[in-house]
């Protein structure tokens, strides 16, 4: 598949009248982030697309950009439909080959759904995931009435993704009812649209007791990853002694090609593990003379940063220091509350332990300080 002629459409223009809240649903907070944060994420990483437009409503700028940033972003309509028009007018200018448009109130998108979606779109002009009914399904008003049969019965859900043109032509040529979806206006223009299998997690957020379902189905979709981290520097003289982004006075410090901060360096290769994302040195590699004296710090964060945009959360971080001198001891609070700030978590998240080699080996003779250390971090079960 061509990278950059896959678009995605958010549209989150809406007011969310049904959830109610003092914020529109899809920029209420929904497991750690505003909710279109997560579906933003997930079309954003997927390697098939190369573009991302988010349709909003009047007065929501302020509220996409605390969400997203400065994303791209287009003015939605009074409708679902004219806030899907106003965005596939946008993505017209660069003619995608196909678009996928998603709501904004469906969190939680993984990336086998996408792949099921644009491989569809090999042989059919749209794709829709869908879901069997399980339940009876009645017409009723205060009583029962009729019931409907529910074979051949499909609950449609989105990213629904279509052939660009397809679907443009639809909605420019759209003059029926208000349709509920995309997907029936490209049928309706004589499209042909694949059922692909959907995804429970993708259900909408609809009514006020839908946030605790989908919080609960994000905690239980949410795997567990550890990963270590290890890493030796060389004490000399001359140098600053830089531990767990702590300066520390002793008559050596550590040497490096950056600020040779072997706890932080630990810490960083052991989150980069938990997302098999190579070590330190793939991303920071030590030739590379811009890293000269560096603060590690920006090392550590940039792994954490990998690791959000992942849609992860780190849980824990264990770091054992083993040296002969200086004494741990006295900096461990301020390294616990650094390294916790540097990630932003709470210093109960951070363990910070020392050991000595009772005067054996490198450490032992106060050749250098080793540094290891085991990150927990809770992700989603389908992420690679
Ligand atoms: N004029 C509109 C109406 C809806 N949407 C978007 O379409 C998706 C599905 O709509 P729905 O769940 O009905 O959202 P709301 O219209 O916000 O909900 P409500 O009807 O409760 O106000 C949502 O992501 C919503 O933001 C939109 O972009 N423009
Ligand atoms: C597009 C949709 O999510 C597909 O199931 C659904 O039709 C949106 O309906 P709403 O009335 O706008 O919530």
């Amino acid at each position: 598949m061509t990278q950059g002629a896959t678009a995605a459409l958010i549209v989150a223009a809406g007011q969310g009248v049904r959830t109610g809240g003092t914020l529109p649903k899809q920029f209420a907070p929904l497991a750690g982030k505003p909710m279109i944060a997560h579906s933003f994420a997930a079309l954003e990483r997927h390697p098939a697309i190369g573009r991302v437009i988010v349709a909003i409503g009047d007065g929501q700028d302020d509220a996409l950009t605390a969400a997203l940033g400065d994303v791209e972003r287009v003015r939605g309509g009074a409708t679902r439909r004219l806030s899907v028009r106003a965005g596939l007018e946008a993505l017209a200018g660069t003619s995608p080959a196909r678009v996928l448009i998603h709501d904004a109130a469906r969190p939680f998108l993984g990336s086998a759904v996408i792949d099921r979606l644009l491989s569809a779109l090999d042989t059919h002009d749209g794709a829709v995931p869908a879901l069997p009914v399980a339940d009876t399904l009645a017409r009723g008003d205060g009583t029962l009435g009729d019931v409907v049969p529910r074979d051949g019965l499909h609950r449609i859900q989105t990213p629904q993704a279509f052939r660009f043109d397809v679907i443009f032509d639809a909605h420019r040529g759209w003059q029926g009812d208000e349709p509920t979806d995309d997907a029936q206006m490209a049928r309706k223009a004589g499209g042909s649209v694949q059922l692909v299998e959907g995804d429970m997690m993708l259900e909408k957020i609809t009514w006020p007791a839908d946030f605790a379902a989908a919080e609960a189905r994000h905690a239980a979709g949410m795997r567990v990853r550890s990963a270590t981290g290890f890493d030796v520097h060389r004490l000399v003289e001359g140098e600053e002694l830089w531990l767990g982004g702590v300066l520390i006075p002793h008559d050596k410090g550590l040497s490096g090609h950056s600020d040779a901060d072997v706890a932080l360096h630990a810490i960083t290769d052991a989150l980069l593990g938990t997302i098999a994302e190579g070590d330190i040195g793939t991303h920071f590699p030590p030739s590379d003379p811009q890293w000269r004296g560096a603060d590690s710090a920006q090392f550590l964060q940039h792994a954490a940063a990998l690791i959000a945009a992942r849609g992860g959360i780190i849980d824990f971080i264990d770091l054992t220091l083993i040296c002969e001198a200086p004494k741990v001891g006295p900096y461990r609070a301020a390294m616990r509350d650094r390294i916790a700030g540097l990630l932003r978590l709470a210093p109960g998240q951070i363990s910070v332990k020392a050991t000595t080699t009772e005067r054996l080996g490198f450490a032992g003779r106060g050749e250098g300080i080793a540094a290891q250390a085991i990150a927990t971090i809770r992700i989603a079960g389908d992420i690679t």
